[in-house]
């Protein structure tokens, strides 16, 4: 948790509360309805709730701002950037239920309000958002197609409304059919040695 408060001093007494019951939560659950590789969850703060909330040190989701998490899983990056933004609404899908189910009761337990979960695969879902944030789903070329006309055409923010994917390793390849794409270095934020090669994928889409 102190690796929480490093990056982001800040937090309300409510969200330092939150974050700090992921731990134990995400532990139990994990024995029960594996959403974290065994290897990963004693690093819970650094590998998933810190990674997830790169997405913040990048843009400052204004109030009231609607972002769908495609392929949530255990809830991530949704679950801790709804702690952090709770004036904003989440929507965390999966195709996979017994995820869902872990990530509804931890959400329960913290008394996360702004978060609703949907059992679906992506593409059925018929509704716009502001962006769409994903981690270790697919590449990109296949995310765009599922996510198409799911972005809303009003901007409520600093940055385009659109896609931002946590990504890692060399995207040359993969992004360069994308001319508005943008990648930020989570290393030029996080001095840990696990965001070495760790990036924030924008890409700016057109809406409906
Ligand atoms: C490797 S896991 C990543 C989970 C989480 N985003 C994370 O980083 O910890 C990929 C997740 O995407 C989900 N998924 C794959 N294709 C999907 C689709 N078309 N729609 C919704 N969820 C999907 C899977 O069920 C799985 O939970």
């Amino acid at each position: 948790m102190e690796l929480i408060l490093k990056y982001f001093p800040n937090l309300t007494d409510t969200q330092i509360a939150q974050f700090s019951a992921l731990e134990e939560l995400y532990k139990d659950w994990n024995t029960k309805i594996n959403v974290i590789s065994r290897k990963d969850i004693d690093e819970l703060y650094l590998k998933h709730v810190l990674h997830s909330l790169g997405i913040a040190k990048i843009i400052e989701f204004s109030n009231g701002t609607s972002i769908l998490d495609v392929g949530t899983g255990g809830g991530f990056p949704g679950v801790p950037l709804a702690i952090l933004f709770p004036n904003c609404q989440f929507h965390l899908v999966d195709s996979v239920m017994k995820k869902l189910k872990v990530v509804n009761a931890v959400c329960e337990d913290i008394g996360l309000t702004n978060v609703t979960t949907t059992h679906t695969r992506v593409e059925a879902i018929d509704k716009t958002y502001d962006f769409i944030v994903s981690r270790a789903v697919t590449a990109m070329p296949e995310f765009t197609t599922w996510v198409k006309g799911k972005v809303s055409k009003k901007q409520n923010n600093a940055l385009k409304n659109g896609i931002l994917y946590l990504k890692g390793g060399d995207l040359t390849d993969e992004l360069k059919v994308y001319t508005t794409v943008k990648a930020f270095l989570l290393s030029d934020i996080f001095e840990e040695p696990f965001f070495q090669t760790k990036k924030v994928i924008h890409l700016p889409l057109k809406y409906k």
